[in-house]
């Protein structure tokens, strides 16, 4: 019997690096209302200065620094008031020493300013003058031109993922429209006799369809798009029928089911059916997960998910959404967490194995548990925020150790 011959993910990861290094999405231009968590397709300059003049950023006095050094409540300055900055319009104001001027937070401070001094430290003795009760330094409570943003700056490169603050960003800087990658076009077909769909009544040796929704869900949080959502029976012709119509709509298509050695697991023979070159993994040294499949056939990009919802859902996270980063040139780094391991996990070294965790707060600190369960059993990820990876060649980890949790 043909043995898996596994990789381990490092290598794997770099195996579809090499097959799918020509394979890049295109640009479209969006709304920035649209462009939440898409990816920039080029670098983005700025044209203008943002603050776009001097301003304050507080309620207070326009003043010279200078013209405080030395002031405290019991031995004031004492400034005139030149007037008044209105909020919204340019003020004509230009202060020469000893004088000061009201200026509201956000508004334009006048020529030769240099800080601005709270309401709060300040007392109005009539019209003409304002006693200043404490020293500022240069700079204080003002924003420069520029300051936030230079004009020509590149403010994002090629390959950042668009964050709220970002949108914000690009809106400042005038920009309402943004050049990202298209988003890649996944279709998720699940395999196997026994799988019905979530509304039907279960028969005696059936089950619900969990991969296709859990699947789905996860490329679109990932910013794809899912153009076709199927279940299929373990029948070579069927399957081969909708790779095919699949492969017409799609960039990368993930089956889950019958990746195994079971006389019905014919994800392999199929996708080696469609064309060249065909299935180029077969087999990962890692648990769960270990009989992921990955092919190419006409620049399409085919994973044979395992069946069991937990291992294809952790074959996701670890080797597909690192394709869908790879294609539109994200950089963005998997964010993780440390802590402590709570008690010690046990693991059988030759598989770099991924169990799902769970964290308390315990004195300030991240207290890890682990969440133990068969991969067949969803739950155990729905009571954890995230897994810890223990390296193939580990025996397992150790109470107090320091791991890092990828969070889901
Ligand atoms: N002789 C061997 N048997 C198995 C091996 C092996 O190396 N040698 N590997 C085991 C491992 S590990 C896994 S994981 C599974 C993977 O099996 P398949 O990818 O062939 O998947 P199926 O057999 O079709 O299904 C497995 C399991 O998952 C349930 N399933 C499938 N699809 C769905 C779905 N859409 N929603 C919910 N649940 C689903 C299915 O009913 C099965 O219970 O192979 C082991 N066997
Ligand atoms: O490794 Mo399989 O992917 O758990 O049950």
């Amino acid at each position: 019997m043909e043995l898996l011959n596994t990789l381990t993910m490092k290598e794997a990861q770099q195996k579809l690096k090499e097959y799918f290094e020509d394979i890049r999405l295109e640009q479209e231009e969006i709304s920035i209302l649209d462009a939440l968590d898409r990816i920039i397709w080029q670098d983005v300059y700025s044209t203008i200065n943002v603050p776009e003049f001097n301003r304050s950023t507080v309620d207070g006095y326009a003043v010279i620094s200078k013209d405080t050094f030395g002031a405290s409540e019991s031995l004031p300055s004492f400034l005139k008031n030149v007037g008044e900055v209105e909020m919204g319009a340019p003020t004509k104001i230009t202060l020469r020493s000893g004088e000061c001027c009201y200026v509201p937070t956000g508004g334009m401070l006048p020529e030769n300013c240099d800080g601005v001094v709270m309401v709060e430290y300040t007392e109005v003795l009539d019209d003409d003058t304002v006693c200043i009760q404490t020293a500022i330094a240069p700079k204080e409570n003002i924003l420069q031109l520029g300051e936030d943003i230079a004009e020509g700056q590149v403010v994002f490169n090629r390959g950042h993922k668009l964050r709220s603050q970002d949108i914000g960003v690009l809106a400042g800087m005038g920009l309402t429209r943004i050049k990202v990658y298209r988003k890649p076009k996944v279709s998720i077909i699940s395999t196997g006799d026994e799988i019905v769909s979530p509304e039907e009544e279960v028969k005696p040796g059936q089950i619900k369809d969990m991969n296709t929704y859990s699947l789905a869900t996860a490329v679109m949080k990932d910013s794809c798009e899912v153009v076709a959502m199927a279940v299929v029976k373990d029948d070579f012709g069927l399957l081969e029928d909708t790779l095919r119509n699949s492969m017409e709509v799609s960039d990368v298509i993930l089956v889950s089911g019958g990746s195994s050695m079971g006389t019905k697991d014919v994800t392999k023979d199929v996708i080696n059916a469609l064309g060249e070159p065909g299935v180029f993994i077969h087999g990962l040294a890692v648990k769960p997960g270990k009989p992921t499949i990955v092919g190419k056939v006409n620049n399409k990009i085919i994973f044979g998910l395992p069946g069991q919802p937990v291992s294809a859902l952790v074959i996701y996270q670890t080797l597909v959404r690192y394709l869908i980063k790879h294609l539109y040139g994200d950089k963005g780094l998997i964010p993780y967490i440390t802590g402590e391991l709570a008690v010690n996990i046990a693991s059988a070294p030759g598989r770099e194995h991924y169990v799902m965790v769970n964290i308390s707060q315990e004195n300030e600190k991240n207290v890890i548990f682990p969440v133990h369960g068969k991969s067949g059993l969803l739950t155990m990820m729905t009571k954890s925020v995230g897994y810890i990876k223990i390296d193939t060649n580990q025996e397992g980890l150790i109470k107090g150790q320091t791991v890092k949790v990828y969070l889901f």
